[in-house]
C-alpha cells in the first residue's frame, strides 16, 4: 500500500518567526507513522533555519523551486547543490504558478526533475490543467504531455520516487475543488501514462498526490480514492490547526 504524502506549499507568505513557529508546532504534534509523510515547501529564506527545527521529527522540509544548474551566473537563483547542503529534502518543479508568471516550461521541468535526482532532492512534479482546456476536453491529452516530458531520461528507479502533483490550475485557490471522481480520472490516467512510460511495478510505487483546494471537510474523500496518494496544499497548509488535521486524514 502507498503511503500518503501531506505537503504545505506556503507559497510568498510568512515571516520567519511564523515559520519557525509553525514548523516547531508541528513538529512537536505530527503523528510519526508510516503511512503518512509530511513536508512543508517554503520560501527559501526560512529553509535553513526551518530544516534545525524540523530535526529529530518526522516533517521534512522542501523548497518551493529551484535552478536546474549547480551554481554560475544566474542572479537571484538558488541550486539543488545549496538546497541539498542545506538538508532540505524535497523541492516543488513545475508548479502551475511558475509556469504561468515565470516562463517555466515541461523543458526546464525536466531539467529541474534531472538535477533534483542528482543532488538527493525529491521532486513534487506539478502538472495539471487551464479551465479552457478541462471544457475543451483536452486535460487527459495536456496532463500526459506533461508528465511524459518531464520524466523524459529518467531511469525506472527515479521515476518511482519521483512525486507527481496533479493540480487542476481552475482548483488552485479558488475554494473549486475537482470532486473525487474528476480527481482521480486525471489521477489514474497518470498513473497508466507512467506504466507505458516504465512499467506496471515501477507505476504502482508512485505517489501522485492532488492539489487544489485541499482542506479538513474534502481530503478525506480525496485520499480514498485509489489513485490519489496525498495532498500538495496551499491555503489550508498556513494554518497548523488545518494542516495537522490534513495530515492527520493522511494516517488513514
Ligand atoms: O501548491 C498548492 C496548490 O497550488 C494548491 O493551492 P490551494 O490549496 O490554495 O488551492
Amino acid at each position: 500500500m502507498r503511503k500518503n504524502v501531506i505537503a504545505g506549499n506556503w507559497k510568498m507568505n510568512k515571516t520567519l518567526s511564523e515559520a519557525n513557529q509553525f514548523v516547531e508546532e508541528v513538529a512537536a504534534k505530527a503523528p510519526s507513522n508510516e503511512q503518512v509523510e509530511v513536508i512543508v515547501c517554503a520560501p527559501f529564506p526560512f529553509l535553513a533555519s526551518l530544516v534545525e527545527k524540523a530535526k529529530g521529527s518526522s516533517v521534512k522540509i522542501g523548497a518551493q523551486n529551484m535552478h536546474y544548474e549547480d551554481n554560475g551566473a544566474f542572479t537571484g537563483e538558488v541550486s539543488p547543490v545549496m538546497l541539498n547542503d542545506l538538508g532540505v529534502t524535497h523541492v516543488v518543479i513545475g508548479h502551475s504558478e511558475r509556469r504561468e508568471y515565470f516562463a517555466e516550461t515541461s523543458e526546464t521541468v525536466n531539467k529541474k526533475t534531472h538535477a533534483a535526482f542528482s543532488h538527493d532532492l525529491t521532486p513534487i512534479v506539478c502538472v495539471g490543467e487551464t479551465l479552457e482546456q478541462r471544457e475543451a476536453n483536452e486535460t487527459m491529452n495536456h496532463v500526459e504531455s506533461q508528465v511524459r516530458k518531464a520524466l523524459e531520461g529518467l531511469s525506472d528507479e527515479q521515476v518511482a520516487d519521483t512525486i507527481i502533483a496533479y493540480e487542476p490550475i481552475w482548483a488552485i485557490g479558488t475554494g473549486k475543488t475537482a470532486t473525487s471522481d474528476q480527481a482521480n480520472e486525471v489521477c489514474t490516467h497518470i498513473r497508466n501514462v507512467i506504466k507505458d512510460v516504465t512499467s506496471n511495478e515501477t507505476a504502482e510505487k508512485v505517489i501522485i498526490q492532488y492539489g487544489g483546494s485541499v482542506k479538513p471537510a474534502n481530503v478525506d474523500e480525496l485520499l480514498a480514492k485509489s489513485d490519489i496518494d496525498g495532498a500538495l496544499v496551499g491555503g489550508a497548509s498556513l494554518e497548523t490547526a488545518s494542516f495537522l488535521k490534513l495530515v492527520e486524514a493522511g494516517t488513514k
